[in-house]
């Protein structure tokens, strides 16, 4: 395939999981990948990624075909429009600045070239670009990965890219378009054979599903700083937190969408990973690091969207004030916090 018959992507943050995607579509020989990086950018520039992958083996020096330290302003900058946008940060609205905020440069609002893939956790992410960006194609990326970037442009991927592609129900794309899109970045993205990446017709339910750890074992392992083997280990760490946690999302999902996921959906998700691989969620990593966790989406919207609709949600009450608060913290160790003067 020549250059310019490749579909050209813009990966928005590419770290832990934004460096394997743009990995998996420059492998293919389908894309041309243009990376917009914030702290990983010198690192990235000068001797590209360093990549310790399950899938992939160890690469040295992986350079997408464009590294910027910006998100590219298309009008200012007289680009013409990407034919796919994956947005790959972590998702913090409570701090700003929004998913729809960073991705606004690069996609003008009466725009309907670009394909907006949202490769991120957590639900109802899709709203805002729904409102602004009406004519605009908005695809779900539902990640199992286990990625880590312990050090800029350092990426180690110690669980496979297994990854659900599907449509966010929208209210104007007519679906047969928009299925198209997905099914078409699937092939780009799949083209390299080292992936698991799928077309799935079940966006609410793939990201319901995926919100049985996430919006569980996330905040569970990130609080207590006990990882997502151990937790199994820990005194009540199952019966006390894990499964009654678990059991409030699953009853959310039924209760707000309909859906019914399988019997043994608990138990299959406390037991994902094998125990003695002794993984960090993401926003345990997160917190270790010291930055803010994406806590409204994973866990902050199921909670609002099951109480809505009448479902006792005690354990992930408790667990969304604890990550509000240290938040909190978090806010007041970067400067964001004035505290009254004494
Ligand atoms: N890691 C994992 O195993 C999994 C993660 N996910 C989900 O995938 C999404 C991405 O997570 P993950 O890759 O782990 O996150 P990371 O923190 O590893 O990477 C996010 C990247 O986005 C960058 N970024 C943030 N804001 C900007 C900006 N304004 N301009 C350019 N770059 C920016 C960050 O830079 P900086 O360092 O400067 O903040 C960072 O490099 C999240 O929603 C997460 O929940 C899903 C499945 C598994
Ligand atoms: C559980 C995992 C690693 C994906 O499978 C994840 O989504 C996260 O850590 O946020």
């Amino acid at each position: 395939m020549t250059d310019t018959q490749k579909k050209t992507v813009l990966v928005i943050g590419a770290g832990s999981v934004g460096a394997i995607a743009a990995l998996n579509l420059e492998v293919g020989g389908f894309a041309s990948v243009t990376v917009a990086l914030r702290s990983n950018y010198n690192a990235v520039k000068e001797q590209g990624y360093t990549i310790e992958s399950c899938d992939h083996g160890f690469l040295r020096d992986f350079r997408p075909s464009v590294v910027r330290n910006s998100i590219p302003d298309i009008v200012i900058e007289n680009l013409p429009p990407y034919d796919y946008i994956v947005l790959c940060t972590k998702s913090t609205p409570d701090v700003g600045p929004t998913s729809l905020d960073l991705v606004a440069p690069a996609l003008p609002k009466d725009n309907t070239h670009t394909t907006l893939v949202l490769l991120q956790n957590g639900l109802n992410i899709e709203k805002p670009f729904l409102e602004s960006h009406p004519q605009t194609v908005v695809l779900s990326g539902v990640s199992f990965i286990g990625s880590a970037e312990p050090s800029p442009g350092h990426i180690v991927q110690n669980e496979p890219d297994r990854l659900l592609i599907g449509v966010f129900p929208h209210p104007h794309n007519t679906i047969e378009t928009a299925s198209a899109r997905a099914q078409e970045f699937v092939t780009v993205y799949s083209a390299g054979g080292k992936t698991d990446c799928k077309y799935s017709p079940a966006v609410l339910h793939d990201r319901w599903r995926k919100l049985v750890y996430n919006a569980c074992l996330n905040p569970i392992c990130a609080i207590t700083g006990v990882d997502s083997g151990r937790i199994r280990l820990a005194d009540g760490g199952l019966d006390g937190l894990v499964r009654p946690a678990m059991r409030e999302i699953v009853a959310a999902a039924k209760a707000v969408t309909n859906i019914e996921l399988e019997k043994d959906v608990v138990e299959k998700v406390i037991d994902t990973d094998p125990m003695e691989n002794w993984g960090k969620p993401s926003m345990q990593q997160d917190i270790e690091k010291g930055n803010y966790i994406e806590f409204e989406d994973l866990l902050g919207e199921p909670l609002r969207e099951g109480k809505k609709a009448g479902v006792p949600m005690p354990t992930l009450e408790v667990l969304y004030q604890l990550a509000r608060a240290i938040q909190w913290r978090t806010k007041e160790a970067k400067g964001l916090v004035q505290l009254p003067s004494q």
